[in-house]
């Protein structure tokens, strides 16, 4: 497969309702979206998850744009890849940058995914034909608000709720939440809002049945979460700490994690991913999908990763209606009873809004490959 042309875009989305977590709160959604195309005519789609600001890690938009057209365009443009997973030695190379990385490769696996005329699901060899899925919920001025916004999913039979946690906000609120919610699979967030110090406040939950506590310390952490861990009853779940494999077996080796979230994005692409996730199978430790509040782009590629057998705990990929009036996908992200439907077309299984999608558009970059020599005769 040739890429012969990439559109990158630069979207503005705003979101039904502020998000707020432990770094803090926004609603407008800047990111990228980017358009990988074959000498076919064939589109594959990827989503940058970068924030704006730098607030989960050290990627942004702009950093993500910097990279992508100025290192990772000139790698991939004109030349013949025959799997998408020669994308990520492509850019071996190149340090860290992991969700610009996925951004261009998570396009040339729906394109690679059309081209051979299967889903992004089977490419990856997912078998799945619907997920179960959770929802993430954001801070809330008190327990009570808590409480009357998680009443509202688990009418709509989502399979576990997210509580984002930070100091001031969390034994008391979770307590109150399980009180109320006493056999839903419920977990905390922390965002990295927790020291070792904290150890004793922590404890505290042991006693709520929490499936997981989510990245309670530092976000570049493995060995003070290995020390946590050893004090907690509850699992702890890695999240901003893993970025590959090796993360991975250094943190499931030490001790330091029970439960790994995986996020495409984070971990620099598909092929990545899928890496962890079956390492974690051999280990015998649990995997789900993480968000990143994505569009429908990024939101059909966490399906299709979460149709992997280790995938065995409910995501965080809501339906579309969870934070935008109109997606960019066609059609939207639907979750009936809890459970997504795996889409059966081909690649990311489901077409774009074109009407949508250039309402969204702030400015759209096009890159092509120089006609080769051959095909002009020259
Ligand atoms: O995409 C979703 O619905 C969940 C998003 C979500 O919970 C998060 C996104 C990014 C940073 C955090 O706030 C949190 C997470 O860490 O998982
Ligand atoms: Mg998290």
């Amino acid at each position: 497969m040739k890429i012969t042309e990439i559109r990158i875009r630069k979207m503005k989305m705003m979101m039904k309702k502020p998000f707020t977590t432990s770094f803090g709160t926004f609603q407008e959604k800047d990111f990228l979206l980017l358009e990988a195309k074959d000498e076919l005519g064939n589109s594959g789609w990827g989503e940058s998850v970068a924030f704006h600001s730098p607030w989960y890690s050290e990627e942004t938009l702009e950093t993500n744009l910097h990279i992508i057209k100025d290192f990772l365009v000139p790698i991939v443009l004109g030349n013949e890849i025959s799997h998408p997973n020669q994308v990520s030695e492509l850019f071996g190379h190149l340090r860290k940058n992991n969700m610009a990385k996925s951004t261009v490769e998570g396009a040339i696996w729906d394109l690679y995914a059309k081209r051979n005329k299967m889903t992004l699901a089977e490419a990856l060899g997912g078998a799945r034909k619907r997920i179960e899925v959770g929802i993430s919920i954001g801070i809330h001025e008190n327990a009570d608000e808590l409480i009357e916004t998680v009443a509202g999913f688990v009418e709509e039979g989502y399979k576990r709720i997210k509580v984002k946690i930070k100091p001031g906000y969390d034994v008391d609120v979770m307590q109150k939440l399980r009180a109320a919610f006493p056999d839903v699979p419920m977990m905390a967030d922390a965002n990295s809002a927790y020291r070792l110090k904290d150890t004793e406040l922590l404890q505290k939950l042991d006693g709520l049945n929490l499936t997981m506590i989510e990245q309670p310390l530092a976000s570049d952490d493995i060995i003070d979460h290995a020390t946590l861990q050893a004090n907690l009853q509850t699992p702890i779940c890695l999240d901003e700490s893993i970025h590959s494999l090796e993360d991975t077996r250094k943190a499931v080796e030490l001790g330091s994690t029970k439960i790994i979230n995986i996020k495409i994005g984070r971990v620099g692409g598909l092929t990545e991913a899928k890496k962890i996730h079956d390492y974690c199978a051999e280990k015998g430790i649990p995997v789900w999908c993480g968000g990143m509040l994505e569009s429908g782009i990024g939101r059909a590629h966490n399906i299709a990763l979460t149709t992997l057998p280790n995938f065995t705990l409910p995501g965080d990929t809501a339906g579309s209606s969870r934070y935008w009036e109109e997606d960019v996908i066609s059609p939207e992200v639907v979750v009936e009873d809890g459970y997504i439907t795996v889409p059966d077309a081909y690649g990311i299984g489901y077409a774009i809004n074109k009407q949508a999608m250039d309402r969204f558009t702030v400015e759209e970059l096009v890159f092509q490959a120089q006609p080769s020599t051959a095909a002009t005769g020259q």
